[in-house]
């Protein structure tokens, strides 16, 4: 287990390079090994060149920061780092089923049944509820940044996460999809982004789409601004609901984690999860 891992000056040589695992703006993360304990982690490996050009190293810090410090079921881990001269490597923890979006895209209708859905959204909570309760505001929740592994979520990436509450932004860069109306009209925002966003991935999750989607930026922000909802059909009067109430203009009004919680659509999926279902019959084996 991960107490193996006491805080050390590690090296590159303490590791088994295996299997590229995927690629970052910064840099690859590579499947390794630490070969006295042949404990299998991710090993982030990122350029100084690349961070310096791009002006994020503070970003990089408040991540270290940040990460190295959770310690929840529903957060990856960051055991340590390191760094030689030209580059700095995270020592994270590896999740077996790897990024949750390719497997959401794997889905037919790249969507999931509504429990699994329901699953994953009240893990979700879990790790919110830990976070925002360190003061810890992530502001960067999409399938793109949560792992699986075996079934349990886990919340990656944390360059954009910073101390709540906040009032500077970095520019933003990338989809504005899962941003809430107070991050792109550039006021205040505090630890209910975090839940607007929990709202998008919960539509996503559930339709296979984000839902202000659109061909550009401006059209985006129009359909965020005026929480321009269109539900599929197949939607359930629940999910509807939930949405709905967690999608709302004002902060304020927005559903709070325990509303989310407690909600009937994620009590009714979780209770399931809970009780596996009644065995068929009984199996006799004389
Ligand atoms: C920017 C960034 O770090 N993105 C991803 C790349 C891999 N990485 C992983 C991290 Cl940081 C941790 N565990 C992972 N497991 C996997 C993975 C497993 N399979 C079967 N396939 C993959 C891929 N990837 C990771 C995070």
């Amino acid at each position: 287990t991960a107490k193996r891992f006491e805080p050390k000056n590690w090296t590159i040589d303490d590791f088994e390079i295996g299997k590229p695992l995927g690629r970052g703006k910064f840099g690859h993360v590579y499947l390794a090994r630490e070969k006295k304990s042949k404990f299998i982690v991710a090993l982030k490996v990122l350029y100084k060149k690349q961070l310096l050009k791009s002006n994020v190293e503070h970003q990089l810090r408040r991540e270290i920061e940040i990460q190295s410090h959770l310690r929840h079921d529903n957060i990856l881990r960051m055991y340590g780092f390191f760094w030689d001269e030209k580059k700095i490597y995270l020592i994270l923890e590896y999740a077996p089923g790897g990024e949750l979006y390719k497997d959401l895209k794997k889905q037919p209708n790249s969507r999931y049944a509504e429990p699994i859905a329901a699953d994953y959204i009240g893990q979700m909570c879990k790790a919110l509820k830990y976070l925002h309760s360190k003061d810890v505001i992530h502001r960067d929740i999409k399938p793109e940044n949560l792992l699986n592994s075996l079934g349990t979520i886990k919340i990656a990436d944390f360059g954009w996460s910073i101390h709540s509450p906040h009032d500077k932004r970095q520019t933003l860069c990338g989809t504005l999809d899962y941003l809430p109306p107070e991050m792109v009209l550039e006021e205040p925002h505090d630890k209910r982004v975090d839940i607007w966003s929990l709202g998008i991935l919960c539509f996503e999750f559930c339709c296979g789409f984000p839902p202000f989607e659109a061909h550009n930026n401006d059209e985006t922000y129009k359909r965020i601004r005026n929480i321009d909802l269109k539900f599929p059909e197949h939607l359930s009067p629940e999910v509807r609901h939930l949405i709905k109430n967690i999608l709302t203009l004002d902060p304020k009004q927005r559903y709070t984690l325990d509303q989310i919680e407690t909600h009937p659509w994620i009590k009714k999926h979780a209770a399931a999860k809970e009780q596996p279902t009644q065995a068929t019959g009984p199996n006799i084996t004389q």
